[in-house]
């Protein structure tokens, strides 16, 4: 088995975690993607040994002459791992291991199942991240609330295991991909972020299931949780919950999103560095520091390689983090193909919020208040140095071509002239 399905292709049985990408049979058409995902992991392995500080220690591009530069996509293939996506973040104040936000929009009520998850202290629900009103909450436990969906579906049904999982990635829109979904009469999802796959795995699949919202035959049940894009483990498991699991990455520029990560946490700990100070290594050299989450994250191509071991590539849907912005409804409509569903979410759910400052969705028939996500949502991001910028730029290109290479899709960061 290969990694990395072509579209539409069968999906190959999981090869054993041990064996590196180098030691499969790969089938023809699959070999071009083997070969880059291959020559990424080289190229990573590369960076680690001269930059000389391990596996954290990447070199940016721009770094001073004699420095390690980063390896082109079209490099010779190498066999190692996948060291980042798998090194635990070092610092303190990194963020990734706080709470995730949740953020929910105004009005978006959790589903029964939520309420009892959250008492239960499953749930990390930050207060600050989440802008959902008591009056919601009581509106989710009454029999006739919206639960964890978003059609006025009573509470009836039954639990299912998610068919559909938005899986990342932190910072990249998933809330707003997650709430516009929820407007779907035929989608019913957890609003909070279950973490089943990394930090909840221990509790089993029935406590899983008994967190998803009831739902009727031909419902969709999902939930989102940015962090599964970036834990090892979590291909591996969700492919044995179903292998049939459908997967939706909304992805965003990482320098911007890196900024947006760290904005986050510095709302939580005003104390930490500069974004300057945590970004390098050795800001002289030139040396990134990739175990630093915020910047580990980004690099999408490395994460990618391990669920395409899992999944075919027809199986993940990539969302554009900056189009959900700017064309939520074409967006929107590639999501429901994705999964399906008659496209309903159109242009007439969305306003601008000029407020805001971004697409919000417009009043439900139940409902008096506009839904526009939370504070903590569309944060205003610090004013970051635009040598670091340019830097930052540099160093992910080629995981960023590497990336539109995999997926097939060009999602044109290098074009964007400045980062919010
Ligand atoms: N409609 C709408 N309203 C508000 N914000 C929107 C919207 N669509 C996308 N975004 C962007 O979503 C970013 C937060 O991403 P996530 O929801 O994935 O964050 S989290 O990982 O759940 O914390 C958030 O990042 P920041 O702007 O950096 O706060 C937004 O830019």
């Amino acid at each position: 088995a290969a990694p990395g399905g072509a579209p539409g292709a069968e999906r190959p049985p999981p090869p054993p975690r041990s064996a590196g990408p180098g030691a499969l049979p790969v089938p023809p058409a699959r070999k071009l993607l083997c070969m880059c995902s291959l020559s990424l992991c080289l190229t990573y392995l590369c960076y680690s040994l001269m930059g000389g500080a391990g596996p954290a220690a990447l070199r940016s591009p721009a770094a001073p002459p004699g420095s390690a530069a980063p390896r082109s996509p079209g490099s010779p293939p190498g066999t190692a791992g996948a060291p980042a996506a798998s090194a635990a973040p070092t610092r303190a104040a990194n963020g990734s291991r706080e709470a995730a936000a949740a953020g929910a929009w105004p009005r978006t009520p959790l589903a029964p199942g939520e309420a009892i998850a959250a008492q239960s202290g499953a749930f990390e629900r930050d207060p600050q991240e989440s802008s959902t009103t008591d009056e919601e909450l009581s509106r989710a436990g009454s029999p006739g609330g919206r639960g964890g969906g978003g059609s006025t579906t009573p509470d009836y049904g039954e639990k299912r295991l998610p068919q559909a999982l938005i899986i990342g990635v932190k910072k990249g829109g998933t809330r707003a991909l997650l709430e516009a979904i929820r407007a779907h009469p035929d989608v019913r999802a957890v609003g909070t972020e279950p973490h089943f796959f990394d930090r909840n795995y221990d509790r089993g699949l029935e406590w899983y299931r008994n967190v998803m919202p009831k739902t009727l035959d031909g419902q969709i049940t999902m939930e989102k949780t940015p962090s599964y894009f970036v834990t090892n483990e979590a291909p591996r498991r969700i492919h044995s919950m179903a292998k049939d699991t459908k997967l939706i990455v909304v992805v965003r520029n990482p320098v911007t999103r890196a900024i947006s990560d760290y904005t986050q946490t510095l709302s939580k700990k005003p104390e930490i560095p500069t974004f300057e100070v945590l970004a390098f290594k050795n800001r002289t050299l030139g040396l990134i520091d990739a175990s630093w989450s915020a910047i580990r994250i980004g690099i999408y191509a490395l994460h990618l390689e391990n669920w395409l071991q899992y999944f075919p590539l027809s199986q993940i849907l990539f969302v554009s983090g900056e189009r959900l912005i700017t064309d939520p409804a074409g967006e929107m409509a590639k999501v429901q193909d994705f999964l399906g569903l008659k496209r309903i979410v159109t242009e007439k759910h969305f306003y601008f919020n000029k407020t805001k400052g971004f697409p919000c969705l417009k009043k439900p028939e139940d409902s008096s208040a506009p839904r526009c996500l939370g504070k903590s949502k569309g944060r205003t991001h610090p004013k970051i140095d635009p040598d670091v910028i340019h830097r930052l730029r540099k160093f992910y290109k080629p995981f960023n071509v590497m990336f539109y290479q995999m997926t097939g899709q060009d999602f044109k960061w290098e074009q964007e002239e400045s980062d919010k």
